[in-house]
């Protein structure tokens, strides 16, 4: 027999199958088996994606060395999937692989030097440890090695590492029948008072047995006695694994006896039927902040495991809404496993192990967590699925809401994709009767949707010297610790710090040929549009005003904190962003202390508008808008609308009212207005014209290619030759704007051209990227990279 193998090397040489023998010792090798194989002269690590009885190739094939697992850690499914994959993303089939496992899967490799003859052997130098070739660094040694080598007195051993290490712990369970423990008891001298308890407890408490040893030791039952029983034949003593259990602290809960409201009724009676009808179809639950949701969420599932089947429910970076997991958890027990980015390396590793063999049903996790190798799945989720960090953003970009469209479509199930602020894509999808809309229009406890108000800060007043809180936001915070409620600010980082704004009219400066804004290179002392590579000088007054009031964005949260305590002296402020919540676990941390109402205002990047749920909370404030709308990309509207949409919702959730505040430079822009409104479908119709107009996504699709290169010619030469390819090949509407230098032009010394096609129907564009990528692999000798990046969601 023959195994097809996909070995570790992510380059396009090796981005195809490997053939090798099965030796009878290795029969049980599958599909999905991680093994090791012979490459040249190394030993690699690989997946085996096919077995076969015969093959085409002449020569001898080389054995299979190892088999890693006992079980395959890829199922079939996951096989298939990556073959889709990486022809639909120009991924290598190895990068597909690896991201579908946990990170400690991976194979550590080392060189080991190993003395071959006698008088090798004898050297000093072997007498000691054993020695890394790779981490030789002194150059006398090294000259040593290599003579070493050259008269091959040593040679170089390969070793293929697993870093996956399970953990195990010793258990106890009774070896004799329980009458012989009461005879024993009576036997064993009253003194002997240790050996008394531990019968008796095998007696009264049997049914608690098998006990792990820390059980054991809490009982006051030492080693000693216990080796000591052991040895007596009285208990027996088994190494078993452990999993480590990243949400042991949550214990089950009876949920909450709701009545759905009749739109969640109605919504949950369609996804149930789907269910229970094995119907590959998607679902786009739009629901206003705080209409329930998740409540839909939690009792889909659970009809998916009534009727026999798994679920699977991707959140927006896990960590990020640590409110969902609970809840999944309280309400599913230990048939629910996490995956996320703050596991350990170990709980990951067992998390994912407990869902390969079956022992977990429910699977809730952040974008990789698609991958899971969960088998029978009857419902797949995607809840926030507006959020952008579904999209891997490096190598291999995969979407993690496509993954689930095909997982779906091989299981014959449901997929859910829930919002307040759907992404354009997928509700346009659901417009042409793709997806199945169902929209819950009302908060669920019948709470109305927060008042909104927009403060203009071209006419405000300010509080304070820094020019970040108006007087009116200021007031309201006053109010609020008066009454001892709960403050939520906002600060908008996206776009931080590198587009133009004039202070007195508000006017950012744009690219006359995009309507985008221009992104600031102050080494270049260029204004620089990244779509259409328009550049123009840096203004030294605004070009609509002639104001020297210009500025080029940019706040952070701890000079709005340093504010906040001059306004306000004793205020008890939590402050959330990249640099305060990078340690494991401080952001839960932090939500949980605020929960508990040790702080009055909770003061945060982006990271703090979604998902949370806060009945203190009645005042959210949003301290800038407005850098988000003028990023260089075509949906900044469509995120700043989402963004501003979703963090209003903060507000008063419960019983005591709620207001939200937004300060901003643009009060007129529709993005704002709407938000202000919190109407998404009005939203969603105006955003539309706008694409339409400027022939964006969704009415086209794009695909942005980018050349690197340490020298800037070269890649521009790359670049302009891949588009004169492009238009030689493609539609004549088909679109292709660039090249252009990317907005971080250069990268770790390397220079960046991008090229964007916008296309309706190009049948032909994959098989020509896929060649136009393999082409550029083989220049790749002269410093060239080549990337594709399928339906970007940036395009800077
Ligand atoms: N049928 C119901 N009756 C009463 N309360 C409900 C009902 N369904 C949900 N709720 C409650 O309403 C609140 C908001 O629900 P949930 O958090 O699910 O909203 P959501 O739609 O996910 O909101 P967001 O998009 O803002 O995260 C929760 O406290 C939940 O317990
Ligand atoms: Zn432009
Ligand atoms: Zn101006």
């Amino acid at each position: 027999m023959i195994a097809q193998v996909i070995v570790d090397i992510a380059a396009s040489q090796t981005d195809r199958v490997f053939e090798y023998h099965i030796p009878d010792d290795l029969s049980g090798v599958a599909i999905g088996s991680r093994v090791v194989v012979p490459f040249g002269k190394r030993k690699l690590q690989g997946f085996v994606v096919g077995i076969s009885k015969t093959t085409d190739y002449d020569g001898k094939l080389r054995d299979l060395l190892l088999v890693t697992d006992e079980q395959p850690p890829l199922t079939k499914e996951l096989v298939e999937l990556s073959a889709f994959l990486a022809k639909a993303i120009f991924a290598f089939r190895i990068s597909i692989l690896q991201t579908m496992l946990p990170r400690v899967m991976r194979a550590n490799y080392r060189k080991i030097l190993i003395p071959l003859t006698p008088e090798a052997k004898k050297l000093p130098y072997f007498q000691q440890t054993a020695h890394e070739v790779d981490k030789i660094t002194d150059p006398e040694e090294l000259k040593f090695v290599q003579k070493l080598l050259k008269d091959n007195q040593a040679k170089i051993e390969y070793l293929v590492e697993n870093q996956a290490k399970e953990k195990h712990e010793l258990i106890y369970l009774p070896a004799l029948a329980n009458g012989q423990y009461q005879e024993l008891y009576e036997q064993t001298r009253k003194t002997a008072t240790k050996q008394r308890a531990l019968l008796m407890d095998l007696v009264t408490a049997r049914n608690s047995y098998p006990k792990s040893g820390s059980a054991m030791h809490d009982q006051g039952f030492s080693s000693a006695l216990l080796k000591a029983a052991e040895e007596k034949g009285w208990i027996k003593c088994k190494e078993v694994e452990v999993y480590r259990d990243p949400l042991a602290d949550v214990a089950s809960k009876k949920p909450a006896e709701l009545k759905l409201n009749p739109e969640q009724a109605k919504a949950l009676a369609k996804i149930g039927q789907a269910i229970s009808d094995q119907q590959a179809h998607p679902f786009l639950l739009e629901g206003v902040t705080g209409s329930g949701k998740t409540e839909v969420y939690l009792r889909a599932i659970s009809q998916a495991l009534s009727a026999g089947r798994n679920a699977l429910m991707l959140v927006p970076e896990i960590s990020l809404t640590p409110q969902m997991v609970r809840q999944v958890r309280e309400r599913f027990g230990q048939e629910v496993a996490v995956l996320h980015s703050a596991l350990s390396d170990g709980e990951r590793y067992d998390e994912w192990r407990r869902i390969r063999r079956g022992e977990a049903r429910v699977v809730v996790g952040a974008r990789s967590a698609v991958f899971a190798p969960l088998e029978n799945i009857g419902l797949i989720i995607i809840d926030e699925e507006h959020e952008a960090s579904y999209k891997q953003e490096d190598n291999p970009r995969y979407h993690a809401r496509d993954v689930a469209l095909w997982r779906a479509k091989f299981h014959h199930c449901p997929l859910v994709l829930g919002s307040a602020t759907p992404s354009l894509a997928s509700r346009a999808r659901a417009q042409k009767g793709l997806y199945t809309l169902l929209r819950l229009t009302e908060r669920a406890n019948q709470h109305p949707l927060p008042e909104v108000k927009i403060i203009d800060l071209k006419q405000a007043a300010f509080a304070g010297g820094q020019y970040d809180l108006s007087t009116e936001l200021a007031s309201a915070i006053q109010e609020r610790l008066a009454r001892h409620e709960q403050v939520i600010l906002m600060l908008n980082r996206r776009g931080f710090a590198n587009f133009m704004l004039c202070r007195d009219c508000g006017f950012v400066l744009q690219c006359p040929n995009c309507d985008l804004s221009l992104t600031m290179h102050k080494a270049a002392g260029e204004m620089r549009c990244h779509y259409c590579g328009h550049h123009e000088p840096i203004p030294k007054r605004c070009p609509n005003c002639h104001s020297s009031q210009i500025r080029f964005m940019g706040t952070g949260t701890q000079k709005v904190e340093q504010e906040l305590t001059e306004l306000f002296p004793g205020v008890r402020i939590i402050r959330m962003d990249v640099d305060t919540t990078r340690r494991k676990g401080s952001y839960k941390r932090k939500l949980d202390a605020f929960g508990r109402k040790e702080a009055d205002i909770l003061l945060g990047t982006q990271m703090i508008a979604k998902g949370l749920d806060f009945p203190n909370v009645t005042l959210v404030g949003v301290i800038n808008a407005d850098t988000g709308l003028w990023v260089p990309d075509y949906n900044a509207s469509e995120r700043t609308f989402q963004l501003l949409t979703q963090v209003a919702g903060r507000a008063g959730r419960a019983e005591k009212k709620g207001q939200v505040l937004i300060q901003t430079y643009n009060p007129e822009h529709y993005a704002i207005r709407l938000a202000q409104t919190q109407d998404y479908e009005q939203f969603y119709r105006y955003e539309m014209r706008m694409r339409h107009a400027g022939d964006y996504p969704p009415y086209y699709y794009t695909v942005l290619i980018s050349v690197a290169a340490k020298n800037e010619t070269n890649a521009a030469r790359e670049a302009f030759k891949i588009r004169r390819q492009l238009n030689q090949q493609l539609h004549p509407e088909t679109i292709v704007l660039g090249p252009t230098p990317s907005a971080i032009s250069r990268l770790k010394n390397q220079y960046y051209y991008q090229i964007l096609v916008k296309y309706k129907k190009e049948p032909k564009l994959n098989d020509l990227l896929h060649q136009i990528q393999d082409a550029g692999q083989k220049v790749k000798k002269y410093g060239l990279t080549i990337n594709i990046d399928n339906e970007p969601e940036r395009i800077m």
